[in-house]
């Protein structure tokens, strides 16, 4: 029989545990779009999640209604486009995701997609600083290496930036990364780690082949896989020929992000995750952001881990991801001082 606990404790080794009961809101902005809906659902299958607030510019408390009627004890509320609906969606809030604003096309980059998100990110980014100061907030909307920027932003503006509570969510990498190597040398992914860090798009997504459990892979395999890994993205963008991007496997992505901030903040330690957070790490090199190995804990980040020992065929990888990282940043920076 289908239960949440058989779906979920058969996916894998870092999918989410269902028993625990904890108190805790999460609030999705953009909940009614593709990756909105699925991602609802998995976290309205979560025990962490008390109460799901799911707002949206167009049909949120449509889908609330819908996934209400999953019977598990989580409370779930839709919320219409209304400044004081944004309010309530988000006042109280331990962890806000936001997947709102447009998806690629084929022929799209993502960094097309900044003339509309940035500014959607922006209005969205000033209501939680101002409704949920606290909450961890989770970036999905693309451009993600100019969104988080975008975020910080705004949240130094009102004075209540916290680095450790801010993170451009880039899972879906990492677990493209096990997908595809698995498929590569006939194991089980979820038997497969392999670090990703850089950003999210195309040449600044950087796996670290040499520290997963293959080290030997090498030449036109390890190029290929890189390759596949750093342009998964544009796989599915083709495969829906105009429909979108990928929403199931980010949905997937996020609500396993959103379960490890939540266990984290429950004092589990050894909790590790990627993402794209403020880092010391290449700040000389102008990425004030980064995503590498990060360990969670109560506060958000608790370390962020270095790259480590990498190949010369990363090192060159880096390289040139931090050349595009850089110019992202800066972008998603510059425009909430000229866009306040
Ligand atoms: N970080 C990652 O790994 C990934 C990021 N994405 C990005 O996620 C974003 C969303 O993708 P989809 O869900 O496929 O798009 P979608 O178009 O299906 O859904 C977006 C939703 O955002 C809503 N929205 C737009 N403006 C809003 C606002 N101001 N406030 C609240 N809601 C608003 C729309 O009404 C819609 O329901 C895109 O930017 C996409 O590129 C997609 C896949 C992976
Ligand atoms: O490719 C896109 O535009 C959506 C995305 O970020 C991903 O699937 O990694």
């Amino acid at each position: 029989m289908f239960t949440a606990r058989s779906a979920f404790s058969t996916i894998g080794r870092r999918a989410f545990s269902v028993s625990a009961q904890q108190n805790s809101k999460v609030t999705v902005l953009g909940a009614a779009g593709g990756i909105g809906q699925p991602l609802s659902l998995l976290l309205k299958l979560n025990t962490r999640v008390s109460d799901l607030a799911l707002y949206d510019i167009r049909g949120a408390p449509g889908v609330a209604a819908d996934i209400s009627h999953v019977n598990t004890a989580s409370k779930v509320t839709g919320y219409d486009p209304a400044p004081e609906k944004l309010k309530a969606a988000l006042e109280g809030a331990d962890i806000v995701l936001i997947p709102a604003g447009v998806p690629r096309k084929p022929g799209m980059s993502r960094g097309d997609l900044f003339k509309t998100n940035a500014s959607i990110v922006r209005d969205l980014a000033k209501a939680a600083a101002q409704h949920a100061p606290n909450a961890k907030l989770l970036i999905i909307s693309n451009p993600v290496n100019s969104t988080v920027p975008i975020c910080a932003e705004v949240f130094k503006s009102k004075r209540v930036y916290n680095p450790k509570r801010l993170f451009g969510v880039t899972t879906l990498d990492v677990v493209r990364a096990s997908k595809f190597i698995s498929e590569v040398k006939g194991t089980d992914p979820a038997n497969e780690e392999v670090i990703v860090v850089g950003g999210h798009s195309g040449v600044t997504i950087v796996p670290l082949l040499s520290q997963s459990n293959h080290p030997s892979i090498d030449g036109a395999v390890r190029d290929a896989l890189v390759k596949r890994i750093q342009f998964g993205g544009d796989e599915v963008v083709a495969a829906k020929s105009g429909a979108g991007s990928a929403t199931l496997s980010m949905a997937f992505a996020g609500s396993r992000m959103a379960d490890s901030l939540l266990r984290a903040s429950q004092g589990e330690t050894g909790i590790f995750e990627p993402a794209f957070v403020e880092s010391p790490l290449y700040k000389e090199d102008g990425c004030d952001f980064f995503s590498s190995k990060i360990e969670l804990g109560p506060e958000g980040v608790k370390e962020i881990h270095p790259v480590g020992k990498v190949s010369p065929y990363e090192e060159g990888l880096i390289e040139i991801a931090l050349k595009d990282l850089a110019e992202d940043i800066k972008k998603g920076q510059e425009f909430v001082k000229s866009n306040p």
